[in-house]
């Protein structure tokens, strides 16, 4: 299983740190075929040790350049970081990517080796219009993707399940992921209002191959309760 914890605007260089330090301590007893990603804030990215990985949740696909408030690669390079997030919902709808942008950076930092946690998601209207139509969507945002890369790993994250409390139902979860596996051959995770109250019969759809979690990761006790779930 890949657990996966997308801090987004939450904790800071100093918090990042104690997290991660306990994190660690922790997870002296994981099971080795589990795999653990810690997205930080940028500000908190550093090299830290541990048996973790440690990924961006953004960056401009350059080595550097007039970027006012982006980071590139030359950035990321200074921590030996290698692994990226991609088309989250929240960087699509707030801060306005498009497919294009987005395709663009995963085009480049697939060039440069990175492991990419490549983000898609339906809004709620589109779920309300049925499975048929939210399939539509979801194979929109793979345009310019290539889905064969061997450091991919696909993230679905229904808008209206994150943030909210209310994941997606089981049998959602399951036809979503069923439909979508038959296009790539990929580890394909779920996000949305993953928590340690939902973890065991999330991971146990088959189809889940891990989980991206965002509020429920904030708190180091609380994620590494649904690793060792
Ligand atoms: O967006 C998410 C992870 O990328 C999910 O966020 P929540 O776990 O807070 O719903």
């Amino acid at each position: 299983m890949i657990f996966a914890a997308n801090f987004k605007m939450n904790h800071t260089r100093a918090s990042t740190k104690a997290y991660l330090d306990a994190l660690n301590q922790k997870l002296a007893s994981k099971r080795s075929e589990d795999r653990v990603f810690i997205f930080p804030p940028s500000t908190a990215l550093d090299h830290y040790d541990g048996d973790f990985t440690i990924g961006a949740q953004n960056a401009y696909p350059e080595k550097n350049g007039a970027f006012t408030g982006e980071i590139g690669l030359d950035q990321l390079d200074e921590f030996g970081i290698k692994t990226i997030l991609i088309g989250h919902s929240e960087r699509r709808d707030i801060l306005g990517e498009d497919q294009a942008l987005i395709a663009q950076k995963f085009s480049y930092f697939k060039s440069k080796g990175f492991e990419i946690i490549y983000c898609i998601g339906e809004a709620l209207e589109v779920r309300e219009e049925g499975e048929d139509t939210v399939m539509v969507h979801l194979l929109s945002q793979f345009k310019g993707i290539d889905l064969a890369y061997e450091k991919l790993i696909i993230a679905y994250e229904p808008i209206w399940a994150i943030g909210t409390g209310r994941s997606a139902k089981v049998e959602e979860i399951a036809s979503t992921h069923s439909t979508l596996k038959k296009h790539f051959d990929r580890p394909l995770l779920y996000g949305g209002s993953v928590k340690p109250a939902n973890i065991k019969e999330i991971t146990a759809i088959e189809g889940v191959d891990g989980v991206l979690v965002g509020s429920a990761s904030l708190e180091v006790e609380s994620f590494t309760e649904m690793i060792f779930c």
